[in-house]
C-alpha cells in the first residue's frame, strides 16, 4: 500500500524533537510526583502539628493537677468524681467544695481516661484562668461544675478540627453561644472530645488524633460522632458534656458507653459558632444536645441553657425556658412503642433491656399503645440519606480533601466517589436482590436541581407530619423504642438515622458486656 505523506514512524522522528518530547514528559511526571510528595508533607505536617498541640495540652494540665496536689495534699478527688451532678452542685454552692477543687479532680481524673481510650483533642487550659472570676457566676446553676465539649463546639482560641485537615489552624474567634450561657451559668468548660472524621459516622476516629475506645470494652467503638463525650463520661472523666447529633450522634455513643443522652428539637439550643462539614444541609437537621450519667443532670443542663442569655445571643431560638412543671409530673402517661419499626431489627439484649422497660413502665401505671413509623423504608433512602448528602456528598468530600481518608470512614467514601452514572447503573442492576442498597446507591446521588431540592424538603414537611399526625391519633406522651447497641467493633459504623423533630433520648437499662 502506498504511504501518504501524513504517515511517518517513530525511528524517522527528528532525534532532536524525540528528547524535548521524552524530557517534557519525564519532567511532567517528576512534577506530578514532586506535588504529590509536597502534598503529603504537608498532610503530615498538619496531622503532626494538631497531634503535638493535644499532646502539650496534655502535658501541661498533667503538669497543672500535680502542682494542684501539693499545695493541695488532702483533695478528695476519688470522692469528688463520684458525686452525681446534682451532689456537686449543691456542694460548690453550699461552699464545702470549690470550683478549683472539682476542675483540678476532673482534670486528673479526665487525663486518666484519655490514657486509656483517647478520647481528648485537646485540654482546654484557660478553665484554670476562668477560676479567677467565677465567683461572679455563683448564681449560675453550673456554678463551678467542669464540663466537657465535643470538639466542633466552638472554643475562643482553639480549633473546631471536625476530624478534617482543613480545619487544623483556625481557631474560632470566639466562644460559641452555648459555651458562652454555659460559662455564664457557672460552666467550666475544660476538654474538648474526639470526633469520627466529617462527623457523619457512628465510629470515632480521624487521621489527626486516631481511634476513640469504649469505656467498656477496648475491642469496641464509643460510637459516633460524638464517641469522644460518650468514651470520657462513660470512663468517668466528666459529669456533664456537650454533643450534637443529625442522625444519631447523641443517642449511640450514650447507648454504646451506658450512659444518658438528650438530642432536643433542633435550634432548641442554639447552633451558632458550631463547626459542621455540611454546613447548609437543610432537610436532616442537627442538634446540641446534653450528655450525662442520669436524667436530671440532662434536665439541669437544658434548664441552665434555655434561659434569657441563649435567646439575646441568638433570637432565632424559640424564646421558651425549661418547663419544670412537664418535667417534675407524675401524671400516667400514653406511651406508644415500637420494638421493631421493620428496618433494623434490635439485638436480643436491647430487646430484653425495651421489654423490662416496658413492663416496670406498666407496672407504674402508664398505658401503652404500639406504635408503627410510617414508610420507614422510604424515609430512610429519600429523606435522610438523600437529604444529608443531597450534593451528591460534594461539600463533606471537599472537606476530606487534602489528607487522608480515615479507615472507619472509607467504605462509606467509596460509593461516595462513584460518579453518578455507575451509582444509578449500579442502583437499577441491584434492585431486584439488594432493594436497599439500591435505594442507598440512587440516594447518593443527592438531587438533580434546585426544583428537585425544594421537591425533598417538601417530601420531609410532609412525612414530618405524617409521622405526627399517626402520634396525636394514637394521643401519644411519648415514643419507647430500642437504641442500637451493644457498642459495635471497631470500624464498622452503623446506619440508623432519624429526620422527624420529637426530641428522643437514650437512657441505659443496664450495663450489657459482649465478650
Ligand atoms: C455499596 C453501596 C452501599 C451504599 C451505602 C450507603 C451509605 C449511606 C450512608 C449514609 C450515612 C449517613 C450517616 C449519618 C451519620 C449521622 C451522624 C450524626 O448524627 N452526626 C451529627 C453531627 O453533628
Amino acid at each position: 500500500m502506498e504511504r501518504t505523506n501524513t504517515e511517518f514512524s517513530l525511528s524517522e522522528m527528528d532525534p532532536t524533537f524525540m528528547s524535548v518530547l521524552a524530557a517534557t514528559a519525564c519532567g511532567g511526571a517528576a512534577l506530578v510526583l514532586f506535588m504529590r510528595y509536597c502534598n503529603r508533607q504537608r498532610m503530615k505536617v498538619k496531622i503532626r502539628k494538631a497531634r503535638s498541640r493535644r499532646d502539650a495540652s496534655v502535658q501541661q494540665a498533667e503538669q497543672a493537677v500535680q502542682q494542684f496536689s501539693t499545695t493541695k495534699p488532702d483533695a478528695e478527688n476519688a470522692r469528688i468524681v463520684s458525686l452525681s451532678l446534682t451532689e456537686l452542685t449543691k456542694r460548690l454552692q453550699e461552699g464545702s467544695l470549690s470550683p478549683e477543687e472539682a476542675l483540678h479532680a476532673y482534670m486528673e481524673k479526665a487525663l486518666e481516661v484519655n490514657k486509656r481510650l483517647n478520647c481528648a483533642t485537646d485540654i482546654l487550659l484557660e478553665s484554670r484562668e476562668q477560676l479567677s472570676n467565677i465567683e461572679n457566676c455563683r448564681d449560675g446553676l453550673l456554678y463551678g461544675v467542669p464540663i466537657s465539649i465535643k470538639d466542633n463546639v466552638g472554643y475562643k482560641g482553639h480549633d473546631s478540627t471536625c476530624g478534617v485537615l482543613c480545619k487544623v489552624d483556625e481557631p474560632a474567634e470566639e466562644d460559641c453561644v452555648v459555651v458562652t450561657v454555659l460559662k455564664r451559668q457557672g460552666a467550666i468548660p475544660f476538654i474538648k472530645t474526639n470526633i469520627p472524621q466529617g462527623l457523619l459516622n457512628y465510629d470515632c476516629s480521624n487521621p489527626l488524633f486516631g481511634q476513640s475506645l469504649n469505656p467498656h470494652n477496648l475491642q469496641k467503638t464509643p460510637g459516633g460522632s460524638s464517641g469522644g463525650e460518650g468514651a470520657l463520661i462513660g470512663g468517668g472523666g466528666s459529669i456533664l458534656g456537650i454533643g450534637t447529633d443529625i442522625g444519631g450522634s447523641i443517642r449511640i455513643p450514650s447507648s454504646f458507653c451506658g450512659i444518658c443522652g438528650f438530642k432536643p428539637t433542633s435550634n432548641r439550643i442554639s447552633l451558632r459558632g458550631l463547626s459542621s462539614c455540611c454546613r447548609g444541609q437543610k432537610s436532616v437537621l442537627s442538634a446540641v444536645g446534653p450528655m450525662a450519667r442520669d436524667v436530671d443532670s440532662l434536665a439541669l443542663c437544658m434548664k441552665a441553657l434555655l434561659c434569657e442569655d441563649m435567646f439575646a445571643l441568638d433570637p432565632t431560638v424559640p424564646p421558651m425556658p425549661f418547663d419544670d412543671k412537664a418535667y417534675l409530673s407524675t401524671k400516667r402517661l400514653r406511651i406508644g412503642y415500637c420494638e421493631n419499626d421493620g428496618y433494623l431489627m434490635p439485638s436480643p439484649s436491647m430487646s430484653r433491656a425495651f421489654r423490662e422497660t416496658r413492663e416496670l413502665l406498666e407496672k407504674a401505671g402508664h398505658t401503652f399503645v404500639p406504635f408503627t413509623p410510617p414508610r420507614i423504608a422510604y424515609a430512610m433512602h429519600e429523606l435522610i440519606v438523600k437529604g444529608l448528602l443531597a450534593d451528591g456528598a460534594e461539600t463533606l468530600l471537599s472537606n476530606l480533601k487534602g489528607g487522608p481518608v480515615d479507615p472507619c470512614l472509607m467504605a462509606q467514601i467509596i460509593p461516595y466517589r462513584l460518579p453518578h452514572w455507575l451509582k444509578k447503573t449500579l442502583s437499577v442492576i441491584l434492585r431486584p436482590i439488594l432493594p436497599r442498597i439500591s435505594a442507598s446507591l440512587s440516594a447518593l446521588c443527592g438531587v438533580s436541581s434546585v426544583p428537585d431540592l425544594w421537591r425533598q424538603h417538601a417530601s420531609v414537611e410532609d412525612y414530618t407530619h405524617e409521622f405526627i399526625s399517626e402520634w396525636q391519633r394514637l394521643k401519644m406522651d411519648v415514643l419507647l423504642c430500642p437504641m442500637l447497641g451493644p457498642a459495635f467493633n471497631l470500624n464498622y459504623c452503623g446506619k440508623l438515622t432519624c429526620t422527624v423533630h420529637p426530641p428522643p433520648s437514650t437512657v441505659p437499662v443496664d450495663l450489657f458486656l459482649s465478650v
